[in-house]
């Protein structure tokens, strides 16, 4: 099969043409949505003083778009966090310098005040915009090591975001050089995992912090393993893909309503991607989800998809992508990329085809003369190959063939290049795939996603391009 593809390499003209049925890429400054249920005052945050045009949206919620406030720019992650997370944390060489935690990213400089108030959050902003790190500082602040109780949860998706997620907190909450601080806990109880450790560790001494997948702590719950009662602090991190899950959505709104309660812990949702959130956090109320008064901080409410993104198509038949895929490895020369290839139909199963993922890396290992690493993330594999995988990306240099599975949250900084393959089903599921790409939150390096799509597919495109509101260059060849 591999060999068949051989044949020919495109050679490609790489100048690109605009397409004429969109504007430009937006060149828009920042700009901050910042809507709220129950008030209609400004919210207390640094900005506060540069918020304009405050308009009634309905008659509980208002909506706010403002120019970013320059004075509060030179702020730094220190200057906010103070008073609030524990001095010790504040102070570690590894956060402020090392990691270059410094100065914060947008939804940071919005999010934490707020957040420190104690308020209820939908934190909505741009996909590698520094959520996770939002989030786990609020934890840190509330959270107190002396005490033997789990005190927060962030419940997460997949395994592999679920691990990303854990190794942040722990590398935040370890143990302080002063020997007189201890450090906090951190659990993951990720589907695959092994559950019966957790559980005489739970029983032991339970963790300060518990990063899980919903099974895997419903299961918990249930068995009356793990209690909530303690908890102060309940992330929801990718909510709308949880909510929208035919599998996972039943078990979080149960994790919300029936095994803890909202008046009793502060409760915070994350995504880039929240569809129709005006019903969402009418909902959040309605259903006890969050208590009356949650926050939803939109950052960049009208660039939903981040600016250092250079989005392209090339038009080829299905017979020829291979060709087409190998022709950009060689004139792209990415530093590291994601290849997106749609799931197996379950007629395609049943008939005993091969997977795309593994015809393509079948293809890619005879015909590739590149330097990376060819890797494949799927949900077929199982949890040590995955982890395997997983590890070996980290060290950088990889071309890696993936599903959707790879599309939420993953934080691979050293991604200059995304490939689709194939089209993912939604705008939203191009969102995440392309936001695998320009994670690092101040560098002026522009990225680039590329879609592989047969001239029948330019429609599906252009809408996703005018409901993300970015524009796509053709490359001809
Ligand atoms: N203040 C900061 N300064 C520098 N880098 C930061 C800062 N905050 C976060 N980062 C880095 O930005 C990258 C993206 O952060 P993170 O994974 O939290 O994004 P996210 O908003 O959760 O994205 P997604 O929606 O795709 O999950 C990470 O590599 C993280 O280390």
């Amino acid at each position: 099969m591999a060999s068949q593809q051989l044949l020919s390499v495109p050679s490609f003209s790489l100048l690109p043409k605009v397409s004429p049925f969109h504007p430009p890429l937006l060149s828009t400054p920042r700009k901050l949505s910042l809507f709220h249920s129950t008030t209609c005052s400004p919210l207390q945050s640094s900005s506060n003083s540069r918020i304009t045009n405050l308009q009634a949206v309905t008659n509980t919620c208002s909506e706010t778009e403002s120019n970013a406030p320059t004075e509060t720019t030179a702020l730094t992650l220190r200057n906010i966090c103070q008073g609030f997370v524990p001095e010790h944390i504040l102070h570690r060489q590894a956060l402020m310098e090392e990691i270059g935690f410094v100065f914060p990213t947008d939804i940071q400089r919005e999010a934490l005040p707020t957040l420190f108030t104690g308020r209820d959050c939908i934190l909505h902003a741009q996909t590698g915009s520094g959520k996770t790190l939002t989030y786990l500082l609020l934890i840190l602040s509330l959270i107190n090591p002396q005490r033997s109780s789990v005190q927060a949860v962030v419940v997460v998706p997949t395994r592999e975001l679920g691990m990303q997620v854990t190794k942040v907190a722990r590398m935040l909450a370890a143990k302080s050089t002063d020997a007189e601080v201890k450090g906090c806990t951190v659990m993951a109880l990720l589907d695959g995992g092994m559950l019966r450790r957790h559980k005489s560790w739970l029983k032991a001494e339970p963790p300060a912090i518990v990063v899980a997948t919903v099974a895997s702590l419903c299961h918990m719950l249930e068995k009356h393993i793990l209690r909530l009662d303690s908890v102060k602090v309940l992330v929801v991190d990718e909510v709308d893909f949880l909510f929208y899950s035919s599998k996972q959505a039943g078990p979080v709104r149960k994790l919300l309503t029936s095994f803890s309660s909202c008046d009793k812990r502060q409760t915070v949702f994350a995504s880039a991607s929240i569809p129709q959130h005006k019903h969402f956090v009418h909902d959040c109320m309605q259903q006890k989800w969050t208590k009356r008064d949650v926050v939803h901080i939109h950052v960049s409410a009208i660039t939903p998809m981040p600016l250092c993104l250079l989005h392209k198509f090339v038009v080829c038949g299905k017979k020829n992508k291979h060709q087409v895929l190998l022709a950009l490895l060689e004139s792209d020369a990415p530093e590291s990329a994601i290849i997106f290839v749609g799931e197996q139909s379950e007629k395609s199963k049943k008939a005993g085809n091969d997977p795309s993922t593994t015809l393509l890396i079948e293809f890619l290992k005879t015909t590739y003369n590149g330097s990376l690493e060819i890797l494949l993330l799927e949900e077929d594999m199982n949890f040590n190959s995955r982890a395997a995988s997983l590890t070996e990306i980290r060290q950088g240099g990889f071309l890696l063939v993936s599903t959707d599975i790879a599309a939420r949250g993953i934080d691979l900084p050293e991604t200059t290049h995304i490939f689709n393959f194939d089209l993912p089903q939604t705008a939203t599921d191009y969102l995440h795939r392309a936001g695998r790409a320009g994670r690092k939150p101040f560098s002026d390096r522009k990225c680039i996603v590329t879609n592989l799509i047969t001239s029948e597919e330019r429609f599906v495109l252009q809408r996703f391009e005018n409901e993300l509101m970015f524009s796509c260059e053709e490359l001809m060849f």
